[in-house]
């Protein structure tokens, strides 16, 4: 597998988002509600270096909705605040300053009871590439994005968008490195399309969303592939050939056979993936609490 980020670049990638979180009273850190756990850098920990943080479950219409609550509440009971978003549609949006400001009621009334007048929330969305931070940030600033005017960074002036009455948001999101040692949070990454898929093998990941659905969404297997019956996964190595067995049968529906009548296993990956990504599966969950 190869690892897109070099050691010299994390590091300063890191040194770039601990500047920029200096100015920040609020971390988002954005993740797909379909690998809620995949989509996570660990060094968010410790680049926001105890600030307050928000974490937003993005993408909740393609994910699971049952296992959406699940992982609310297993990351709620671990003390994280969260909060479930549809970027794309604006679910979940308009509340989102009002959660950013409940977080920030210790630092205001620090500073009021010293006199001071608080300012804005001023908030960062950080997280790895294709969650959706971009959409977010265009569905916070809304129509008119609201340019408040530069503010020095550390090396170069930043923009500001303000939101609401009370949170002004950095305009250029924190990008995160996915982090992907563990094969199975790489599997996750390039099945939603957080990595580039030429860094795995489209047949691994193509068997990996295979024994998912197969494992927790049989239906929307069987109906999609329009397949009679469908294997028991067992756990032991007979699991394989059921696969490849069910692979073929796909193929064989799909028509994607060779010459000589053997089956096209990248066509069918590519199908599998793309049927998948296009919710023609449904809204799927990867992983779960
Ligand atoms: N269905 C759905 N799609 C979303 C949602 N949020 C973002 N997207 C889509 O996800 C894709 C990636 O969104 P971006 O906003 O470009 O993601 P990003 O994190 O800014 O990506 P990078 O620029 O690569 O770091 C786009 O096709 C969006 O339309 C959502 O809540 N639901």
């Amino acid at each position: 597998m190869t690892i897109q980020w070099y050691p010299g670049h994390m590091a300063k990638a890191k040194r770039q988002m601990v500047e920029k979180i200096k100015q920040i009273d609020v971390v988002i850190e954005l993740v797909d509600s379909r690998i809620p756990l995949a989509s996570r850098n660990p060094l968010v920990e410790e680049i926001a270096s105890g600030k307050p943080r928000l974490l937003i479950m993005n993408k909740i219409d393609m994910a699971d909705r049952q296992a959406t609550q699940q992982w609310k509440h297993f990351f709620e009971t671990e003390g994280v605040t969260v909060h479930l978003v549809n970027s794309q549609t604006g679910q979940g949006v308009s509340t989102l300053p009002d959660a950013v400001h409940k977080l920030t009621a210790a630092r205001r009334k620090k500073l009021e009871d010293r006199g001071f007048r608080p300012h804005a929330d001023r908030a960062l969305i950080l997280g790895i590439p294709n969650v959706g931070k971009s959409t977010l940030i265009n569905r916070l600033a809304g129509k008119k994005i609201a340019k408040i005017g530069d503010r020095p960074g550390v090396t170069k002036a930043q923009q500001w968008i303000k939101v609401g009455s009370t949170m002004e948001l950095l305009d250029t999101p924190g990008i995160l490195w996915p982090k992907f040692d563990d094969p199975q949070v790489g599997l996750c990454l390039a099945a939603t399309g957080a990595i580039k898929e030429e860094l795995l093998d489209f047949q691994e990941i193509a068997f990996f969303l295979l024994k998912t659905t197969l494992h927790h969404y049989r239906q929307s297997l069987a109906d999609r592939y329009n397949l009679d019956s469908l294997p028991e996964l067992t756990g032991t190595g007979e699991d394989q050939d059921k696969l490849v067995q069910l692979f073929d049968e796909i193929g064989k529906k799909r028509g994607c056979l060779m010459s000589g009548g053997y089956i096209d296993y990248d066509r069918v990956s590519e199908i599998i993936i793309r049927d998948y990504r296009s919710q023609k599966l449904g809204p799927l969950t990867l992983e779960w609490p």
